[in-house]
């Protein structure tokens, strides 16, 4: 398994939790988002192989996973709550994470 595998998962899901008009149909895309950032967070980019795990930068990567992850949880807690625009208007800090990340290892 690789990064850019999983970052499919990111993509196919992003989008639907952005404009979900229902919080199930937002958890349900929240859920398969966090299990493809669960996956990656073990998973070396390619960018990073002649690093590896040791590495200061991993160890960034992977503080910037949990950070993804982190902000699906709380999105999650205020679709759970059917707080919806809420859960999107915090869902967009989905996005400046992997802006942020991309630019440091994509
Ligand atoms: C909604 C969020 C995200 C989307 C839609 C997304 C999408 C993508 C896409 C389409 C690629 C190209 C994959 C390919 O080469 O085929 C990619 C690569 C990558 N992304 Fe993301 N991404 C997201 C979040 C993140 C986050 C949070 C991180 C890190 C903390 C990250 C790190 C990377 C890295 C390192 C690569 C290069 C993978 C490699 O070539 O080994 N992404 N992403």
């Amino acid at each position: 398994d690789t990064v850019a595998k999983e970052m499919v998962y990111f993509k196919d899901n992003i989008g639907p939790v952005l404009k979900a008009d229902n919080a199930e149909t937002m958890q349900k895309h929240l859920s398969e988002l966090k299990a493809a950032a669960q996956r990656s967070l073990e998973l070396v980019p390619g960018s990073l192989a002649k690093k590896g795990k040791e590495s200061a930068e991993f160890k960034d990567y992977q503080q910037g996973m949990q950070q993804f992850i982190a902000v699906i949880d709380e999105t999650s807690a205020l679709a759970a709550k059917g707080e919806l625009e809420q859960a999107k208007e915090k869902a967009k800090a989905l996005l400046t994470i992997r802006n942020d990340y991309h630019k440091k290892y994509k």
